[in-house]
């Protein structure tokens, strides 16, 4: 597979049981995604020892900040030499814009910089319960465009918004998309979701996808299903 659609969220709390995850598993098969769990439990060694491995890692810390901070931050994860790292953009266009300036030093070697719109375990409700009373649709619209502004790579939105977001904001802004959900899996805390085929048809560029796959009885064997399904 040439550029791979899955970025595993690894999201374990025993590193072991991560790698040996991980030596079953290829780059060409997936990418990994570190969040915050393994990354307060394994700190930024463990992010070094994927990187070593050849895989492209997604630093998945959603930085939320002063701009200076979120800037320098970023230009920490770049240090790490991830593939992708994010931001929350409802942390402003000042932010974003620090955030993207901090990382052009990294040149050709620049992670992709995405920003979170509305998180994929919410819905109208909670929205609206933190004061927000636009639906979802239309939040993550108003984020992802002032994102685009900023000069960011792209938005971390659910695959429910993929379409509406390729037509207005184009095909390049590039969209991540977690909350997928294989028919007939469990949805957890997922609010917003979507197939993995169907994630695919609205024109998302990666799919996150943790425990569809880190929790089945064979892991591989789903990831394998799950790229043979989208193939
Ligand atoms: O809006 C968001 C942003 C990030 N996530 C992260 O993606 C994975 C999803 O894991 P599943 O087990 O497939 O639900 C997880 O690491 C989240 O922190 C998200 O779900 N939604």
């Amino acid at each position: 597979m040439q550029d791979p659609k899955v970025v595993i969220a690894l999201d374990f709390d025993v590193k072991k049981e991560a790698l040996d995850f991980v030596d079953r598993v290829d780059p060409s098969q997936c990418r990994l995604k570190v969040g915050k769990e393994m990354f307060t439990y394994f700190g930024p060694e463990f992010v070094r020892t994927l990187v070593t491995k050849k895989f492209d890692v997604f630093l998945d810390l959603k930085f939320h900040d002063i701009p200076n901070t979120v800037a320098k931050a970023c230009i920490a994860a770049a240090d790490l030499g991830v593939w992708m790292v994010n931001v929350h953009a409802s942390g402003g266009e000042k932010m974003m814009i620090q955030a993207r300036d901090g990382l052009a030093q990294f040149g050709q070697n620049k992670p992709h910089l995405i920003a979170v719109t509305v998180l994929t375990s919410m819905d109208q409700h909670q929205l609206s319960q933190i004061g927000i009373n636009s639906s979802p649709m239309e939040h993550v619209l108003k984020l992802a465009s002032l994102t685009q502004q900023a000069g960011l790579d792209g938005v971390v939105c659910s695959a429910q918004e993929a379409k509406v977001l390729k037509q207005t904001l184009g095909k390049d802004f590039m969209l991540v998309t977690p909350g997928i959900r294989p028919q007939g899996s469990d949805v957890g805390d997922q609010k917003r979701v979507m197939t993995p085929q169907d994630a695919m048809r609205v024109g998302v560029d990666y799919m996150v996808i943790g425990r569809p796959i880190t929790q089945a009885q064979d892991p591989v064997a789903a990831l394998n299903a799950i790229n043979a399904s989208i193939g």
